[in-house]
């Protein structure tokens, strides 16, 4: 993993974090939550979103009010989302250089990917590190199904915890499995529709991305 002391020439480039996740999960509902509370923390930020053929994320943030639009990038990832995340990832790797070029003293970039299954991951090429956004609704058996995404992430993100009660989730059994299958690797707990457990989202960013104490 590396953070914004990489450079380009004699600039110094942001950081670029990756956000996946299943269809509905609450990667753009955890992308307005985070985009206040890292602005907030003084942090120069921009937010590249992926859709299918649309798009609709990034006009949701820029209409969100909460960013300068102009920091908003959309890329259209076409029939499939891991392409442009994994196999190809060169369209982002030009939308955050182009941030980069336009934005000069930006230092982190976040990439949110299309909604798609279990199985997407994001190229080293394109992000210094990824979270995976899964939720509760989906159900608790998701950690136990070992998808990639919720494997190799550098931290999964178990969002909708409101909704354990209501979908009958035992919430602190799925964080005990989703740590198990994890090998104790990060996982964190959220509800976005509150903003609950943002903080601790923005913690580990300032801490193992950005290297701030
Ligand atoms: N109850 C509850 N609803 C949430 C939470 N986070 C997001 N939602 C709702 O879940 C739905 C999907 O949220 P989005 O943020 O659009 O999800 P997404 O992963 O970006 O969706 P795609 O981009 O279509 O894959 C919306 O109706 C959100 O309001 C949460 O923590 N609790």
């Amino acid at each position: 993993m590396t953070g914004v002391q990489k450079t380009k020439g004699a600039r110094i480039a942001a950081a670029r974090v990756g956000i996946g996740g299943p269809v509905g999960s609450g990667k753009t509902a955890l992308v307005e939550r985070l985009i206040p509370a890292l602005l907030g923390r003084g942090i120069d930020l921009a937010v590249i979103t992926n859709d299918l053929v649309t798009a609709e994320d990034a006009e949701r943030i820029r209409r969100s009010g909460l960013i300068d639009p102009a920091r908003v990038s959309a890329v259209e990832a076409g029939a499939c989302p891991h392409t442009v995340i994994r196999e190809d990832p060169t369209l982002n790797i030009e939308a955050a250089d182009e941030l980069e070029r336009r934005f000069p003293g930006v230092e982190l970039i976040l990439l949110e990917s299309g909604g798609d299954n279990l199985a997407s991951t994001f190229s080293r090429d394109l992000t210094d590190f990824w979270m995976f956004v899964i939720d509760v609704a989906g159900g608790d058996d998701i950690p136990r199904k070992r998808g990639p995404g919720v494997i190799r992430c550098d931290l999964l993100v178990i969002n909708k915890t409101d909704l354990a009660p209501h979908v009958g989730v035992d919430l602190a059994r799925m964080h005990e499995q989703a740590l198990a299958v994890r090998s104790n690797r990060p996982v964190l707990l959220t509800n976005c529709r509150k903003g609950e457990g943002i903080d601790a989202v923005v913690g580990m960013i300032e801490r193992d991305v950005l290297f701030r104490a």
